[in-house]
């Protein structure tokens, strides 16, 4: 398709936030203030929400558009913002503009990625100069994977998500399935059968095909739509649960491959093929700035 000019100039202004998927994840124990250590895999995708930001003088922040479900005030873009005007005492605002692409309550993490792409967008906007150790100090209170996106890199983690090594891993293919539900987060985490002792392992054994997700037991039989996908899934190989889900993917060699397998799923579900990546888009984005 081509683009008309001034929609090409819209899509050059906009800042991408980009899904992750957790390839494993482990939960090796809890912290005396509730929050669950965990061990996992960040991978980004290459589905995005976008945002757009202008810079007001007056020091207001607003998100101009509607975002169904999210109150203006609890959104995280907008949450993000005020975090960076209190730390740097920057005395200019935003009027924030969010396009929602990926599902929310879906594991692929699309409220923790528009934080920090308005933390890193803001930034050099704003001018407030923050490193990106600061920016990563920031964004954890906001929510446990804020950091990997603020980082941009696909990371092993631990901790609760913001101890992060960069890894290389194969830029593969995934169909993701968005079941018709929304998982929360709070919730599987709080769930008295929820696995809360695995042994912790190395990145080697991830490497070598250990891929568990310890919340995978409690969300099959808690959300049966998460289960119907799973079974379906199993004629491609075999899916897998991101974060506490409700999306699950399969992993293809090619991109035909998914297309393929996309084009099967039942007329009445939800999906998508993407590619794995381990830069962000986001770092691209900022770097342009710079
Ligand atoms: C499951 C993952 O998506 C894996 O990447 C994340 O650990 C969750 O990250 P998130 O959505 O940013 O979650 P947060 O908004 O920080 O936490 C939501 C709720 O989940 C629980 N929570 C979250 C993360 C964690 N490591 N332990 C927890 O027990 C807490 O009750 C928290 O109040
Ligand atoms: N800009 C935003 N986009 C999406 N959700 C937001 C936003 N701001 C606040 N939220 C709140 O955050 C909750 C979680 O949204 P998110 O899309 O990050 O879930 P998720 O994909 O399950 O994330 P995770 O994998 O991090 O648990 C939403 O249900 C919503 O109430």
């Amino acid at each position: 398709m081509t683009l008309t000019p001034d929609l090409n100039q819209v899509a050059a202004n906009a800042w991408p936030a980009p899904a992750k998927l957790n390839l494993m994840l482990r939960i090796t124990g809890r912290r005396a203030n509730g929050y669950h250590e965990l061990q996992t895999v960040f991978q980004f995708i290459d589905r995005c929400d976008r945002l757009w930001f202008d810079v007001r003088a007056d020091g207001q922040v607003r998100r101009v558009n509607e975002v169904v479900g999210v109150a203006e005030a609890d959104d995280l873009t907008v949450r993000a913002a005020l975090a960076l005007q209190r730390a740097t005492g920057c005395e200019l605002g935003a009027d924030i503009r969010c396009e929602k692409n990926l599902p929310m309550g879906g594991g692929l993490g699309g409220g923790s990625s528009d934080a920090a792409t308005t933390l890193v967008a803001l930034n050099q906007l704003w001018n407030t100069g923050l490193s990106e150790n600061e920016l990563a100090t920031l964004a954890l209170p906001l929510g446990a994977d804020v950091p990997v996106f603020v980082r941009g890199r696909a990371a092993w983690a631990e901790g609760v998500g913001e101890e992060l090594m960069p890894v290389d891993l194969p830029e593969s293919w995934f169909l993701v399935v968005i079941p018709d539900c929304h998982v929360s987060t709070g919730a599987v985490f709080a769930h008295p059968q929820l696995t809360r002792n695995s042994n912790p392992i190395k990145l080697t054994d991830f490497l070598r095909g250990d891929i568990t997700n310890d919340c995978l037991s409690v969300v099959r039989s808690e959300y049966p739509p998460v289960e119907m996908a799973l079974h379906w899934l199993e004629h491609w190989g075999g899916g897998r649960l991101t974060g506490t889900g409700a999306c699950v993917f399969a992993v293809f060699d090619d991109r035909e491959l998914a297309l393929n397998a996309h084009q099967q799923l039942p007329a009445s579900w939800q999906g998508f093929v993407a590619q794995g990546l381990n830069y962000s888009p986001l770092l691209a984005k900022r770097d342009e700035h710079r």
